[in-house]
C-alpha cells in the first residue's frame, strides 16, 4: 500500500504570490518524513500540494510535478478526489464529523465510495479503530457521537477515518499540537506503528517530536517576509540533528531563530 512520492521543481501560489519555490524531494515508502522550519516557510502549503488540497483554495495553483510511484498526480485525467482518497490527511485540530457517531465517522469514506454491506463496514470500522489504537476505548460506545471523545481520542478517530479508505500515504499537519503530552505520546507511538504500512509525512514545530518519530527530516526556510519558502535540506533525521550540512539548519534546530 505504501508508495514513493517524487516531487520535482514544485512552486505553489496564492493568487500572484509565490509561497514556495523550487522544491524537489523523494519520500520513500514505509518511512516517516518530518517537515520542520520557521512559521510561514510553507510547510503546510507544501504538504497540501502533495494530495491536491492546495488547489481547493480560490486562486491557489501549483507548478511542477508530484509523482506517486509512477502516477503524475497533476497529470491530465487524474481525479483530485481520488488523489485525496489515496493520500489521506490529518489536521492540527481533531475534526471528527460532529453530528456523526464514532462508527459513522470511520465508515463515512467507505459509504461515499459506495460500500453498503454492513458486515464489510463493521469489519473495516473495527480494523481501522484497532489500527488507530482506539478500539478498546470505544468498542462499547460506537453509536455515541465522535465529538464526545477526548481530544487525543478524537485525533485517533480522525486517523482511523483516514486509514479506513486504505490510503497509500498519510499526511499529518501538526497532529499533536492541540494535544496533551499523554495523547501526544499515543499518537507518536501510533505513527511509529503505521509506518510499516504507509508512507507518512508529518509537519511539526516540535524538534523532539521530529527526532523521535521520523526517519528523514526536511528543513524549510524563508529568506525574509514575503519571500517564498524553500527546501534547505533533507536528510536522515539523525544527521539533520547531529551534523546538518547547512548552517541555517543548525541555527534553527539549536534554537537560534524561528
Ligand atoms: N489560504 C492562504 N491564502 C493566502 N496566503 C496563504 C494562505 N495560506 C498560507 N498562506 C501564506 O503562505 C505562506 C506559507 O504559509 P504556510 O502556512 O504554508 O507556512 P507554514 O510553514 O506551514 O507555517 P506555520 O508553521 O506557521 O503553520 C505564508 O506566507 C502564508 O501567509
Amino acid at each position: 500500500m505504501a508508495k514513493r512520492i517524487d516531487v520535482a521543481d514544485l512552486n505553489a501560489y496564492y493568487g500572484p504570490t509565490r509561497a514556495i519555490e523550487g522544491i524537489s524531494m523523494t519520500i520513500e515508502p514505509r518511512t516517516v518524513t518530518a517537515f520542520i522550519g520557521p512559521s510561514g516557510c510553507g510547510k503546510s502549503t507544501f504538504l497540501r500540494t502533495l494530495n491536491r488540497m492546495h488547489e481547493v483554495i480560490p486562486g491557489a495553483r501549483v507548478e511542477g510535478k508530484v509523482t506517486l510511484d509512477d502516477v503524475d498526480l497533476y497529470g491530465a485525467g487524474v481525479d483530485p478526489v481520488a488523489v485525496r482518497r489515496s493520500i489521506g490527511m490529518v489536521f492540527q485540530r481533531p475534526n471528527p464529523f460532529p453530528t456523526m457517531s464514532i462508527y459513522e465517522n470511520v465508515a463515512a469514506g467507505l459509504r461515499l465510495a459506495g460500500v453498503k454491506k454492513k458486515s464489510e463496514l463493521d469489519d473495516v470500522v473495527e480494523s481501522s479503530l484497532k489500527g488507530a489504537n482506539l478500539w478498546k476505548e470505544v468498542e462499547n460506545r460506537l453509536k455515541k457521537p465522535g465529538s464526545g471523545l477526548s481530544g487525543g481520542q478524537q485525533q485517533r478517530l480522525c486517523i482511523a477515518r483516514a486509514i479506513a479508505v486504505s490510503p497509500d500515504v498519510l499526511l499529518m499537519d501538526e497532529p499533536c499540537s492541540a494535544l496533551d503530552p499523554i495523547s501526544t505520546t499515543a499518537i507518536e507511538d501510533l505513527i511509529s506503528q503505521l509506518k510499516s504500512e504507509y508512507t507518512i509525512v508529518i509537519v511539526t514545530h516540535n524538534m523532539q517530536q521530529a527526532a523521535r518519530v521520523s526517519d528523514r527530516t526536511a528543513f524549510f526556510n524563508i529568506s525574509g517576509t514575503g519571500t517564498p519558502g524553500r527546501l534547505i535540506e533533507i536528510d536522515d533525521t539523525s544527521r539533520i540533528f547531529a551534523n546538518p550540512t547547512e548552517k541555517a539548519t543548525e541555527d534553527y534546530i539549536t534554537g537560534r531563530f524561528g
